[in-house]
């Protein structure tokens, strides 16, 4: 990795951009898709399958049986580790579930919230250069905990354990669609297809950005999760061939993947750099790895002030803090899908199996996202009740506003209920 010392807070913006293609240059490519998709149905998909997947597929649908023998397909032991990381994922997630809490506002006004699964939701499942059966898990979980009656999956691949978690979480019908065209196929709906009201999901730029393009078409989107990132931040207490496996463990994902290294030791910086090399060559995928680190920086800072305000301004999707007092350091960040402390958390433990969620927003957009949460796939709807005390309570405070806005008839609604009880 680059190794730059002490940047002027003027470069931090350049230095900190990500490398990203134009998104326009990006949007020409995926318009030309949602359109063949919204006018052409099922043959679009078809054949933009056959140019972009390589694929013949006469069913657009994974079939029952292709579903039902999808277990028989994988060892035990990874079985055993989906099952134990469902039990983890659902257990926290369980936690969001908010159940109606009933406020009196004034005496007999009562309002409250309550909760409403988002009735069809879609969710996309990475599956170009690996299959990331564990988004299943991601999406499929707080699904099921909002109480989502459809769940629509699409993906390019047909790995079996895409399969065996879809029938873990309780995905109403799976497709063999990737790319923009899966994205446009859940918001227009097809001949096969189901229209859905939300779509949820992580993906290659063309993916989130065919998200971006349909969420101007009515359909609503969780985030723009993009291509992965990490930042780590690390002092003399970590350890430096933990922090490299980190890097890496982001970088891998693809060449647009982009990792970042944050320290006040210069010689720690130099640490990671030695272990990176050797570790890279291991890698199988150490292709796409190479050319995510080659983008990536080092940066050497001059305190701890600096390099969280740096941190906080890059707003990385996973943010790892090897550092003393890590937890008391985590106050404050305030820009980060998801943070990982001291020497023992990496990241990939909150990627498959701890129980948080690993679908993030990338690209900045920490700033203003959360990550997926059961929050994501319901609808809060308010509900009040005024009883006949209540509306003479109330009633007045009402009047006066309406009048004061000249809304005439708004007045009289209260006025004639106040009218029928003199
Ligand atoms: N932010 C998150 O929460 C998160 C989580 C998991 C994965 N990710 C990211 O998801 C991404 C997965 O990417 P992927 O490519 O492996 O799988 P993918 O499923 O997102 O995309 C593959 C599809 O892209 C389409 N495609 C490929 N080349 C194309 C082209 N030239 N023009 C138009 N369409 C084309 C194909 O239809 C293919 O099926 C990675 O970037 C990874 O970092 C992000
Ligand atoms: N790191 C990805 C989120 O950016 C999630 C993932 C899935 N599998 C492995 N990793
Ligand atoms: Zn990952």
């Amino acid at each position: 990795m680059n190794i730059i010392a002490f940047p002027d807070r003027s470069e931090w913006a350049s230095l900190l951009a990500r490398p990203v293609q134009d998104s326009s240059v990006i949007e020409q490519r995926v318009l030309p898709i949602l359109e063949q998709v919204r006018t052409q149905g099922d043959e679009g998909l078809r054949e933009l399958a056959r140019r972009f997947d390589n694929t013949e597929l006469s069913n657009l649908a994974f079939d029952q049986a292709e579903i039902e023998q999808a277990e028989g397909l994988l060892d035990e032991e990874l079985k055993a580790a989906i099952k134990q990381a469902y039990q983890n994922i659902y257990t926290f997630h369980q936690a969001q579930v908010q159940y109606p809490e009933k406020i009196e506002t004034m005496p007999g006004v009562t309002c409250w919230r309550k909760s409403v699964g988002i009735e069809k939701v879609g969710i996309y499942i990475p599956g170009g250069t690996a299959p990331l059966f564990s988004t299943v898990l991601m999406l499929g979980i707080p699904a099921q905990l909002a109480g989502c009656k459809e769940i629509v999956l699409c993906t390019p691949s047909n790995h079996p354990a895409i399969l065996y978690a879809a029938q873990l979480v309780g995905v109403t019908k799976a497709f063999r669609i990737g790319g923009a065209q899966a994205i446009a196929a859940m918001a227009y709906g097809t001949e096969s297809v189901p229209k859905v009201y939300k779509i949820f999901g992580p993906g290659n730029q063309y993916v989130t950005s065919a998200k971006m393009l349909v969420s101007k078409e009515g359909v609503a989107i969780d985030m723009p999760a993009g291509p992965s990132e990490v930042a780590v931040y690390a002092d003399d207490s970590a350890v430096p061939t933990f922090v490299a496996a980190d890097l890496l463990s982001q970088a891998e994902h693809g060449a647009d993947s982009q990792v970042l290294l944050v320290s006040t030791s210069k010689k720690f910086l130099s640490s990671v750099n030695l272990t990176l090399s050797s570790q890279l060559d291991k890698l199988p995928r150490k292709e796409l790895a190479a050319q995510s680190i080659a983008n990536s920086k080092a940066i050497l800072v001059g305190s701890q002030e600096e390099a969280l305000d740096m941190l906080n301004e890059y707003a990385a999707e996973h943010l790892i803090l090897s550092v003393e007092n890590a937890e008391v350091v985590s106050e404050k960040i305030i820009n980060a899908g998801s943070i990982f402390l001291g020497n023992y958390t990496p990241e990939s433990c909150g990627d498959y199996a701890s129980g948080t969620n690993h679908t993030l927003p990338t690209n900045g957009y920490a700033r203003a996202y959360s990550g997926v949460s059961v929050d994501s796939f319901v609808k809060k709807i308010t509900v009040q009740h005024i009883t006949e005390e209540g509306i003479k309570v109330i009633g007045p405070t009402v009047e006066a506003m309406a009048e004061a806005e000249s809304l005439d008839a708004h007045k009289r609604a209260v006025h004639i209920r106040l009218q029928s009880l003199l």
